[in-house]
């Protein structure tokens, strides 16, 4: 019964998407003249229709042409271009910079529009708003600063959030990305200045997901900082202290998380490049009490995992033959270890609780093992044993090279944040892998921070493997015709679906079950032609279907483990009968899309 309610509303939707070139809905708003122009989320440049600009009290504020949205996106797009034309030769950073703050500038003055550029050019813009341009955007904030983003608690607000959190001025908030600037990507403590990550990170929520732009909260928590540059820095703008440690830091993550849970108890907070040890502790500490969860644990081990079934595929092996791969493991952060967890949980369901996988895993210290003095606990059950490596001829801390000449790894993934760990030497062995297509994976960002770049895996590694990066890089030319291609092994092609899916699910909390449905969905998504093309990941161009049947496998999932409350007037009774189409057709038509509404005044 209350699904043909919500039927007949997602039909209305529908239709109203249908017609709504022709008459979009209209959209309240407060605000008279002036005060709508200064305002991003309404502001229609000289695009305001006479009557409209009548109604609104515009009259004369605008040159007296109306432009329409399409000439204005296309003028938005020359100016953009003739800034590629002018720019060309100067140094990377300083176009890149460039190309940011043009964008910035729109999306500072006109939301509608700069959304609608964003989705329809995605793959030129992700790597300016996201990875790698984030990256010297967050190194340079404090000098790039110009109007705020998002919100900031400091250290020094302690006792005050649940107050401040009412400053926001939307009334609702469906999703917020935090972080504390502890790790930002590869390039360490940012400080305040991580703020970029939280804002790249919800650009990608509503370009690939459809969330409402109204409805998003980039936050930073300012605990202070460890990096001596910026505190040296006159022009930092976060607080000038050592980060608080230990119970004090947690109480400054409690209290946020009670306030935003107080005013908007169905948002969800993604966690964001948080320093390791918080990062596992806040995860454990929040997931079965709020609807969180840590991307760069479990968003990035659902993509890579995806991947990484797909490099079983491209061998021409069935699935099961995953538990067999040898697989080397760069980095003992929170991405590397939230990688190999879920990679073992996978290998359980294939072989057993008794799962005897053939991981590596190696930090800073060289491979890890059982010998090792202090092994952090989350890295602890994948230390090899002294008998596991001994017949190899390994031992404790073994160099990377040792590790990758001795095993023949199926898969070498780099999550370690070191430029370059990848050298030609560790590539060159990489030919005597074990896999007749070995998988070469360095998924760290920004550009720099790869293990290695795209031309020198293909080059030093050869033709054969198949090659992912976490920050994009270009196919490369293999001469002859061939193409390497190269693979984006990014956790934007699952975050956006897992927000989305537990949003319209109304989830409680984001269980194991809903990332492992996200992951299983992305890795079948790619059909078998393109697997033994090397491509394991969809094109970024059709970011926005994959999201939405990640989002999907997530509300399925969240029905089925019985956390779904609903969403709006879709009971969970309402979610369970759909069937697997109705619910991707449900998400997609709950995804967002810009265009221009008649505004209406309301006092
Ligand atoms: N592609 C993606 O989607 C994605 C997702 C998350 C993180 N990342 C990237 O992964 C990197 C690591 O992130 P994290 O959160 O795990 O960081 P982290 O600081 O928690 O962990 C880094 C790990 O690398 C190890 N390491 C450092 N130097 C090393 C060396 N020379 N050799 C071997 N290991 C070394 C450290 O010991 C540590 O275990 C960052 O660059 C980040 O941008 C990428
Ligand atoms: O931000 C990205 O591009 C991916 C990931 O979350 C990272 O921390 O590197
Ligand atoms: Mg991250």
């Amino acid at each position: 019964m209350m699904w043909r309610v919500a039927r007949s509303a997602a039909a209305s939707l529908r239709q109203s998407r249908r017609l709504s070139t022709a008459i979009p809905g209209p959209c309240m708003v407060h605000k008279r003249g002036a005060d709508i122009l200064h305002d991003p989320w309404f502001n229609k440049d000289t695009g305001f229709p006479i009557t409209e600009r009548d109604r609104l009290g515009l009259r004369g504020l605008l040159p007296p042409r109306v432009i329409s949205f399409e000439q204005q996106y296309d003028r938005f797009m020359e100016s953009y271009r003739s800034l590629e034309k002018n720019t060309q030769g100067q140094s990377y950073n300083v176009v890149s910079l460039a190309k940011w703050r043009i964008l910035n500038r729109l999306h500072d003055r006109n939301e509608t529009l700069y959304y609608r550029v964003l989705m329809d050019n995605i793959k030129d813009f992700a790597p300016i708003i996201y990875t790698p341009t984030v990256g010297l955007v967050c190194q340079n904030y404090s000098g790039l600063f110009r109007r705020p983003r998002g919100m900031y608690f400091s250290a020094k607000d302690k006792g005050e959030m649940m107050s401040m959190i009412y400053n926001w001025p939307s009334h609702q908030v469906d999703m917020i990305v935090l972080t504390d600037g502890s790790r930002i990507l590869g390039l360490g403590d940012l400080g305040v200045q991580g703020i970029g990550i939280p804002i790249g990170k919800l650009d990608m929520y509503v370009a690939a997901a459809g969330i409402n732009p109204q409805r998003i909260l980039p936050v930073m928590l300012d605990v202070g900082t460890n990096n001596q540059k910026l505190l040296e820095d006159r022009l930092y703008l976060g607080l000038r202290q050592p980060r608080l440690e230990g119970e004090e830091y947690l109480a400054i993550v409690d209290e946020f998380m009670e306030a935003v849970h107080a005013r908007w108890p169905k948002a969800i907070v993604q966690f964001e490049d948080f320093q390791m040890k918080w990062a596992f502790e806040t995860l454990e500490r929040y997931r079965k009490r709020f609807c969180m969860f840590n991307d760069d644990i479990q968003g990035t081990a659902g993509v890579a995992l995806a991947g990484l079934l797909g490099t079983v595929r491209a061998q021409g092996r069935p699935l099961t033959d995953f538990a067999d791969q040898k697989i080397v493991v760069v980095g003992a952060g929170s991405a590397g270890l939230g990688v190999l967890k879920m990679a073992l949980q996978a290998v359980s369901r294939m072989t057993g609780p008794e799962a005897d996988p053939h991981f590596f895993l190696l930090d800073k210290d060289g491979l890890i093992t059982k010998e090792r003095k202090c092994v952090d606990p989350a890295a602890a059950p994948f230390a090899k044993s002294q008998g596991e490596i001994a017949e190899l001829g390994l031992s404790e801390g073994a160099s990377l090279l040792d590790v990758v000449k001795k095993v023949k790894p199926h898969v070498l993934l780099g999550l370690s944040g070191v430029g370059g760990i990848f050298s030609e030497e560790v590539l060159k062995a990489m030919r005597e892998s074990d896999s007749i297509k070995p998988a070469i994976f360095a998924m760290s960002n920004p550009t720099a921070n790869a293990e290695c770049t795209a031309i020198e895996a293909f080059q030093h590694a050869g033709d054969k493997i198949v090659f992912a990066s976490g920050s994009p890089f270009d196919n490369v030319d293999l001469g002859d015709g061939k193409i390497g291609h190269v693979n984006q092994a990014n956790n934007m092609y699952l975050f956006p679906g897992i927000g989305l899916g537990s949003l319209l699910a109304g989830a409680r909390i984001i269980t194991d079950g809903m990332l492992q449905a996200a992951s299983e969905c992305l890795a079948s998504y790619m059909t078998d032609e393109e697997i033994q093309r090397g491509v394991l990941y969809p094109s970024i161009d059709s970011i926005r279907d994959i999201t939405a049947e990640v989002g999907a496998a997530v509300l399925r999932s969240a029905v089925a483990e019985e956390v779904a409350e609903g969403h709006g007037e879709v009971g969970p009774r309402d979610l369970s009968h759909m069937s697997k189409d109705e619910t991707i057709r449900y998400v997609k038509e709950n995804m967002w899309f810009p265009i221009y509404s008649p505004l209406v005044h309301e006092k």
